[in-house]
């Protein structure tokens, strides 16, 4: 029976960066992925997503300046937009595995499964381990209609080789409100399906409202308070079958994607063996990132039950479990304030509490909530959304949360991030200076 002093399952940020500081503290190191080496947001998330956004952007840019000095819009193919993509993701498996391999861990290619509280078998091997890590992230969440396997997932859409005439994203949370404006702009009829009655759950209401405007205005169909029923097959199209106040209605397609969530891919790794409980977030976790039920076992990224589910957060409590296995527990995670960003057009970003949270916990709050359209920033691009709620707390003029609508919102909160985290007041904002003209000096007006 081989044996390890730390056998890491997902090499995603998290589980790398478990791998890579247990290594440099002298251990015995594996790590096992069922899929391309390198994880999520580097193979089929964040960037590949986001070298897509840069040809959008363009292509937005150029479109509210028509007419005003611009006179033919360039041209997107998307056949071509793909082969730039992949200059970014397919180096990622084989770079990520000759990284790891010249650092002497070895590497396994399959999903294992627990026996025991410290053994697993994976490619037919028994390997015993003094400490393992869960670091499997999240995979889409499984959709249970009728016809639910005709959907496609984010992976799909990320490689698709042609882009459809139409597309349903069922889910209008950030996959799907993301994903609804590259194909919109890149002349997808789109249409956006969500149970509930709003997308993007965890942003702020008016902002939100906002950014649905600003997506129908430029031709994205949206349908809330749905419950899908069915998916058939048609000779070219799908057909949604779906209710809506109590009304059975009908819808046509090419394509359809579960954007419906993301849940912790836990389901192959027999958890119940190695007495590791769970529970919907995931691996459940003290707050040295290990499992509550059997203390050699850790979890960190996505698939943890700590935090919101996002590339910086992985990373960080990658950095906390390396640490704990090295040094025995010497590192709690205090979750900071994570920024988060849906990559629509325009962006919506926010850090900090919302406006309801803060007004439950502090008796008088300032809400600053601007329409900003009109201030010089949007009106030399000529664009059409810009607005922003921040909030501070009226006795200690300490800024409690930032919420913003603008093209350069994924830049700009991280100014508010600072001042969070460095508890800043809306006074040292004020008396900041900021270069001019600038999306960043904005901010003093801001609050
Ligand atoms: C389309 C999309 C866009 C996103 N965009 C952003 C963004 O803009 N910004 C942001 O911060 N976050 C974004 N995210 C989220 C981000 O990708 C994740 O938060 C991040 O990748 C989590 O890292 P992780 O290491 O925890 O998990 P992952 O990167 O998911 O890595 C987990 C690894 O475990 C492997 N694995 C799973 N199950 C098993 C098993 N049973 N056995 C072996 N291996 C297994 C997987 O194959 C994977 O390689 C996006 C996600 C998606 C899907
Ligand atoms: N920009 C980013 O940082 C980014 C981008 C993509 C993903 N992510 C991460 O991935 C996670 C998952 O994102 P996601 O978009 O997959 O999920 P989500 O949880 O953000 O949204 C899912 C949406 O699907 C809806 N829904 C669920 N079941 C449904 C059904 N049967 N019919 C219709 N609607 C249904 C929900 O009401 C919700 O609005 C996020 O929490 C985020 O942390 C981040």
């Amino acid at each position: 029976m081989e044996q390890f002093d730390v056998f890491v399952i997902g090499s995603g940020i998290a589980g790398q960066t478990v791998a890579e500081k247990c290594v440099n503290g002298n251990l015995k190191v594996a790590i096992a992925d069922k899929r391309e080496f390198g994880g999520t947001c580097a193979n089929r998330g964040c960037d590949p997503k986001k070298v897509m956004l840069g040809f959008i952007e363009v292509l937005q840019r150029a479109k509210n300046l028509e007419g005003k000095g611009i006179t033919d819009l360039p041209k997107l193919k998307w056949q071509n937009i793909q082969k730039f993509k992949k200059n970014f993701t397919d180096n990622v498996p084989a770079s990520t595995e000759k990284k790891l391999r010249e650092l002497n861990i070895k590497l396994y290619h399959q999903s294992p499964k627990f026996i025991d509280e410290s053994t697993l078998l994976v490619e037919g091997k028994t390997i015993s381990f003094k400490k393992a890590v869960i670091a499997t992230g999240y995979e889409p969440t499984r959709l249970s209609f009728k016809g639910a396997e005709y959907t496609m997932t984010s992976d799909n859409f990320l490689d698709l080789k042609k882009l459809p005439k139409s597309m349903v994203f069922i889910g209008a949370g950030y996959v799907g409100m993301e994903f609804a404006n590259i194909a919109s702009a890149m002349g997808v009829l789109v249409t956006v399906i969500d149970k509930s009655d709003r997308p993007l759950k965890a942003f702020d209401k008016d902002l939100v409202n906002d950014l649905v405007i600003s997506c129908e205005s430029r031709g994205i169909n949206f349908i809330f308070n749905a419950n899908i029923e069915s998916i058939e097959k048609l000779k070219k199209n799908l057909r949604i079958t779906y209710t809506k106040n109590g009304k059975e209605r009908r819808l046509k397609s090419r394509t359809v994607f579960n954007t419906a969530g993301r849940v912790p891919a836990i389901a192959e790794l027999d958890l119940e063996n190695a007495n590791v409980d769970f529970n919907e977030n995931g691996v459940i976790t003290n707050e040295y990132l290990q499992s509550k039920s059997n203390r050699s076992i850790y979890s960190c990224g996505d698939v943890s039950d700590k935090g919101l589910p996002l590339t910086p957060l992985s990373g960080l409590q990658g950095y906390i479990v390396g640490d704990n296995i090295i040094s025995d527990n010497s590192k709690s995670i205090k979750l900071p304030v994570v920024p988060s960003v849906v990559f629509t057009h325009p962006n919506i970003a926010s850090v900090g509490l919302s406006e309801e949270e803060a007004k439950r916990r502090y008796k008088n709050v300032v809400v600053e909530h601007k329409n900003l359209k009109d201030w010089f920033n949007a009106t030399h691009i000529n664009s059409p959304k810009y607005a922003c709620k921040i909030i501070s707390n009226k006795r200690t003029d300490k800024i409690l949360g930032a919420h913003i609508l603008s093209e350069t919102a994924a830049e700009i909160i991280n100014i508010f991030v600072m001042a969070i985290n460095q508890k800043m007041t809306v006074y040292d904002i004020k008396q900041t200076i900021f270069t001019y003209p600038s999306w960043g000096y904005d901010t003093k007006s801001m609050v």
